[in-house]
């Protein structure tokens, strides 16, 4: 058995790893974190888990933690980077959900996120953890930097398109929605019901700190320098991305070659679905499952137009961290991940 520790296991993400941990048949979570709810059963604060988690929560404990074979950080920016060192040199493996080692470029990551690097060794040696296009890195790697949910959704989207050099560069754009839990559980005044329901807004349109992650990702793939106008909204629900991405087609493209595409490229993948072309896919039909369901349209010719919808703390953080998990441990990558989602 995998002995896995969470950090961070009063937010959002933390608890969403528990609800994929417990009942996964390879894994014992031995160890969950809160500074303050240390103590306190885990199923007092978490009703949904009474009956299948006796678990009380810990204050973080650097020794506690490097006695595991896993620590997922479930933590604000800044957190990971402080312990990664050190439980990697006792030989435990890293899943930050955190955006602490996805930007490979120290410096990028100091301009986006306030902060020096402090962990510039760790992070040189970490892991994209995106399985659809680095799943052989990740399988020997023992630090992995889960993606962010908006670049899952708009990468996912757009690669295909990307890797096979069909599209103009200049001309990208990734629309997107998020729910208000991708602000976590202590999130900001403005997701409290009387400021979120009911309305829509867009935020970071100037500059969003997923914006440079995913232009590194497209980059990385395409091997050309991707940059794009990547614009979120928040919108009066509780989960789901829904990213509407627009690129300009290089030279005419059927629509049967562009769904081929796309069918083909996901065509092994367990948890991308793609639909039938000029699809509509909806965020309550990814709603508690690891899956990301994409459609493509050419509303006229030339113009892609690419629909692609997850649930933000499952394929967007936490159910990407236990796929990622089980491909560190060659472990079948679905194995605890296969849930069907919640509808209506
Ligand atoms: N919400 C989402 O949809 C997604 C979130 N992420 C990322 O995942 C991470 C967690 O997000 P989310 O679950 O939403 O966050 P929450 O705000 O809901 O929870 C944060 C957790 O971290 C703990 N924590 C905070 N500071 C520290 C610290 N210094 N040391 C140890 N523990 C700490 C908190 O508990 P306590 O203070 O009691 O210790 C709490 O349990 C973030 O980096 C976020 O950006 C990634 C993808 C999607
Ligand atoms: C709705 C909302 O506020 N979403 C968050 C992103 C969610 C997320 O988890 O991103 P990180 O992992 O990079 O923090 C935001 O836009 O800041």
């Amino acid at each position: 058995m995998i002995r896995a520790g969470i950090v961070g296991g009063t937010g959002y993400t933390g608890v969403e790893l528990l609800r994929l941990l417990l009942p996964h048949p390879e894994v014992t979570v031995q160890v969950i974190t809160s500074r303050a709810e240390a103590g306190e059963r885990v199923d007092t604060h978490f009703p949904n888990l009474r009956g299948m988690c006796d678990l009380c929560y810990t204050a973080p404990d650097p020794e506690i933690l490097a006695k595991l074979d896993v620590v997922f950080f479930a933590t604000p920016h800044g957190v990971a980077m402080d312990s990664a060192p050190e439980l990697l040199a006792h030989d435990v493996r890293v899943i930050d959900l955190g955006a602490d080692f996805r930007l490979a470029d120290a410096e990028v990551f100091a301009h986006w996120y306030g902060m020096a690097h402090r962990a510039p060794e760790a992070l040189r040696a970490a892991c994209y953890g995106l399985p659809e296009y680095f799943r052989e890195h990740i399988a020997q790697s023992r630090l992995i930097a889960n993606p962010g949910c908006y670049p899952t959704a708009v990468i996912l989207g757009f690669a295909p398109l990307l890797e096979a050099g069909l599209l103009h560069q200049d001309t990208l754009i990734a629309d997107c929605k998020s729910g208000v839990s991708g602000a976590g559980r202590t999130g900001r005044v403005n997701l409290i019901v009387p400021e979120a329901a009911d309305s829509v807004a867009a935020y970071g349109v100037s500059g969003h700190r997923h914006r440079p992650e995913i232009e590194a990702t497209l980059s990385k793939l395409s091997g050309e320098t991707i940059e794009l106008q990547f614009t979120p909204h928040l919108m009066p629900m509780i989960r789901g991305i829904h990213a509407t991405l627009y690129g300009q087609l290089q030279q005419p493209l059927s629509d049967a070659a562009l769904q081929a595409l796309f069918a083909e490229r996901y065509a092994q993948e367990p948890f991308v679905d793609v639909l039938p072309f000029g699809s509509h896919p909806a965020t309550r039909s990814v709603r508690g499952a690891n899956v990301c369901r994409i459609a493509v349209h050419q509303p006229r010719p030339g113009q892609v137009v690419v629909l692609s919808v997850i649930d933000n703390l499952v394929k967007g953080a936490a159910g990407q961290a236990v796929q990622n998990m089980n491909r560190m441990f060659a472990l079948p990558e679905s194995l605890g991940l296969t849930q069907i989602a919640l509808l209506p």
